[in-house]
């Protein structure tokens, strides 16, 4: 973002009109959530402040009861020209609040670099509690913009007005459990970043041309817990796959017959040319056998995607081909991964060292790649905590894979399509509800 204003500057949008466009956009939100009640806003030192002292003036001229909280002096030049356009008095943070429709809290946004002292969380938890509604400015004060971290936040809002981009803290938790309803100003500028939000690629539809193996051939290899690979087969046919082939599983068939069993026949199973891509590792198991069937498929030179039990069976591998490994929060940290809280910086760490695009699961999967692309997925839905989703996941990333798409589209795709199949599905779902239809977009 603060790269973001630099460039907006250069392109001659001075940041008093972008402060302005955050500090009216602000004031408009809060008119309409107070519905004539009373505003108050919290202002800090910085530049959110400077929206606060904007939003101040402008809920003034639109005939709104506000007034304002400061917390230090401005300490920006743009800062100060807000609060002097406010003009009107400011109280200490520290009087006592007074019951309001609306607090807008605008104490720090991106330039908290801290945590919070006990005075400054006291004081905010205070007026929180006398408001009926909270805004935050772009984020709610006390959390780390980059990372989502808890730097003794004490509120809840109920709306987040985020300006320019969505950051982080907006999609990670713990920050993403504190915004309430997120909402975007981009203040007209576009902006270019190696973060995303994870998007859904344009899937085309088989066309005339179509046949199963242009539609994408994969092979999932089976082990121990046969259950988990058959999941993963049939999320892979329901996503779109041309022919699913189930390798080594010693399940006698079951619905969808269309899935093809195989015996592993030493590995001669998945050396056909047609396979478009592998999936190993769901319920693979951790013995020899196990090894041997991920070195196997890891030898075809074939995209792949690893899960579960194969994750643990890595070691120092750098995959020469196109790779997606998905492991959860457990995995990741068994796979060398360092621990939260940065969740960003430790995905993309891991993606460097296996060469492969990282699927860091979670109720904020992030997703990166070797060279530093990130796509983090909107919070999903909890339900998905049950046991078998994550090989629903992978079964979809297979069938990603093997319709051609690159494995980072591949695996946002697989990531999209699981959610939807979660949004679509009742209350309390398992992970065979999700595959029992079509996951078709
Ligand atoms: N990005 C943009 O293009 C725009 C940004 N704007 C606003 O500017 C904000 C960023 O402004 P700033 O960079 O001035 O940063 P902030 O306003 O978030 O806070 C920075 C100030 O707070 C102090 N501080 C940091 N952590 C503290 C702590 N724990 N306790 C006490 N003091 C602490 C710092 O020393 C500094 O003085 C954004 O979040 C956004 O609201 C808007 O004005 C619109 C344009
Ligand atoms: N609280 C949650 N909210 C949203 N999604 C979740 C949550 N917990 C887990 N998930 C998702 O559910 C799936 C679980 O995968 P995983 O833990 O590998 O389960 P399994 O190994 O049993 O298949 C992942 O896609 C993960 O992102
Ligand atoms: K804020």
């Amino acid at each position: 973002m603060r790269e973001a204003e630099q460039a907006a500057a250069l392109a001659g949008t001075p940041l008093d009109r972008l402060m302005d466009r955050a500090g009216h956009a602000l004031a408009r939100l809060a008119f309409r959530m107070a519905a004539g009640r009373p505003v108050h806003i919290l202002a800090g030192p910085g530049n959110n402040g400077g929206d606060g002292y904007v939003a101040a003036h402008y809920l003034a001229a639109m005939g709104a009861t506000v007034t304002v909280s400061g917390h230090a002096a401005p300490v920006t030049d743009l800062a100060r020209q807000a609060a002097a356009r406010w003009g009107r008095g400011t109280d200490s943070l520290d009087r006592a609040p007074v019951a309001t429709a609306v607090l807008v809290d605008c104490l720090f946004g991106t330039g908290l670099n801290r945590p919070l002292d006990q005075y400054l969380s006291g004081a905010l938890s205070r007026h929180a509690a006398s408001a009926a509604r909270i805004i935050a400015a772009d984020v709610p004060s006390g959390l780390a913009t980059d990372s989502g971290a808890d730097l003794g936040c004490p509120i809840h809002a109920d709306v987040t007005l985020a300006f320019g981009a969505l950051k982080p803290a907006h999609l990670l938790f713990p920050g993403a459990s504190r915004m309430g309803r997120v909402m975007l100003d981009d203040l007209g500028l576009t902006i270019t970043s190696h973060q995303t939000t994870a998007v859904m690629p344009f899937l085309p539809e088989p066309g005339f041309a179509s046949h199963k193996y242009a539609r994408g051939l994969v092979a999932v290899v089976a082990g121990k817990m046969a259950g988990a690979a058959e999941l993963a087969a049939r999320a892979a046919l329901r996503s779109g796959a041309g022919y699913v082939r189930l390798i080594g599983s010693a399940l006698p068939p079951s619905p969808p017959l269309a899935i093809v069993r195989q015996g592993w026949r030493d590995g001669a199973a998945i050396l056909d040319d047609r396979i478009g891509a592998i999936l190993v590792g769901c319920g693979l198991g951790q013995g020899e056998d196990a090894h041997a069937r991920l070195d196997a498929a890891r030898a075809t030179g074939k995209p792949l995607v690893v899960d579960a039990d194969a994750l643990g069976l890595l070691g120092e591998t750098r995959f020469d081909q196109p790779a997606i490994l998905t492991p959860h929060a457990g995995e990741f940290a068994r796979m060398g991964g360092a621990v939260v809280p940065d969740k960003i910086s430790a995905t993309v760490q891991l993606a460097d060292r296996y060469n492969a695009v990282l699927v860091h699961k979670g109720p904020d999967t992030v997703i990166a790649t070797p060279d530093g692309r990130v796509a983090i997925a909107s919070p999903g839905n909890s339900w998905l905590s049950t046991a078998g989703t994550g090989d629903v996941l992978a079964g979809i990333a297979a069938a990603m894979l093997a319709r051609g798409l690159p494995a980072f589209e591949a695996a946002q795709a697989a990531v999209m399509l699981q959610q939807r199949a979660a949004e679509r599905s009742e209350k309390g779902f398992v992970a065979d509800d999700l595959v029992k239809g079509s996951l078709w977009p």
